[in-house]
């Protein structure tokens, strides 16, 4: 049975957590898919692992579309969440155009860094029938505000907002929450705080769901190692048995352990 977003919001009601993968060719998704990762994210970190960029923000249109249609045609069932690269949704105009052409070429859902502001978009996107999850906490399309790759919600006032900024997001539409690097005391309160599924990067145990770049399970991360990557590959024969190590360990809570969280 294909994952839609009533099984994201079934396995919440059930407290089941469920996983997620980036993607990024037909090959990976097919495997990825058949070890029965619910959601598979064609994410613009592919301009960081793919292309060699410091950032995600040189990411395109035209690219992701490429890697999206490749995506969509190995995969087996799991459910096709497309990141609009940065600047894409600057504009509600912008985002639906976009958004569009991400669902055209076989995205299921879309998923959008930011805040409060962008409100106003994700009603609109929703409300002519494409799925939004909204990315919190460390979004990299914002590095250079942010100054860095730096974990969000650290004080108390940030930490407030964020839980705001959940709330208003899912008022407005927005059907699944991302929060990337954030204290795992704030992403359990945000957990609890909306009715929306939640998938957390750095973002400890308690989220519904988990998300990795692929690369990064696989133990071919270039660069700084982020503390929440683990290695499955390390433990096991192959890319189909470390990514169904993976699944496992998402389902049974044994990954995120402490060494991957943010603790304040
Ligand atoms: N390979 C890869 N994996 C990712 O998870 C990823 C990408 N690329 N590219 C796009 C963004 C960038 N991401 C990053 C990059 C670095 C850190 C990092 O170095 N974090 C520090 C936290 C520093 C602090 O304490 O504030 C860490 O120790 O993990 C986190 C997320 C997540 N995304
Ligand atoms: C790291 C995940 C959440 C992402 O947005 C990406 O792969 O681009
Ligand atoms: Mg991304």
């Amino acid at each position: 049975m294909a994952v839609t977003i009533n099984t994201l919001r079934e396995y919440k009601q059930k407290g089941e957590a469920f996983s997620a993968l980036t993607s990024y060719d037909a090959t990976f998704a097919q495997v990825v898919s058949e070890a029965g990762v619910d959601v598979i994210l064609i994410g613009d970190s592919l301009g960081m692992v793919l292309q060699g960029h410091d950032s995600t923000l040189p990411v395109t249109m035209d690219q992701m579309i490429y890697h999206v249609s490749s995506v969509a045609k190995g995969n087996r069932g799991s459910l096709i969440m497309a990141d609009m690269p940065f600047m894409t949704y600057g504009t509600t105009e912008a985002a639906l155009e976009n958004a569009a052409e991400l669902m055209r070429a076989g995205a299921h859902m879309v998923k959008l860094e930011g805040t409060d502001w962008m409100t106003d978009t994700i009603s609109a996107l929703s409300e002519r029938g494409v799925p939004v999850c909204a990315h919190l906490g460390l979004t990299p399309q914002f590095v250079n505000k942010f100054g860095g790759y730096k974990v969000q919600g650290r004080d108390e006032h940030a930490a407030e907002m964020m839980i705001e900024h959940a709330c208003e997001l899912e008022a407005a539409g927005a059907d699944v929450l991302l929060l990337e690097c954030v204290p795992a005391p704030l992403a359990a309160r945000i957990t609890q705080a909306v009715k929306a599924p939640v998938i957390g990067i750095g973002a400890g145990a308690d989220t519904d769901g988990q998300v990795l770049v692929v690369h990064d399970m696989l133990g071919i991360t270039t660069g700084r190692k982020p503390r929440f990557v683990k290695d499955f590959l390390a433990d096991t024969g192959s890319v189909q048995q470390a990514v169904e190590a993976y699944v496992k360990a998402v389902r049974d809570r044994s990954f995120p352990a402490e060494e991957h969280t943010f603790k304040a």
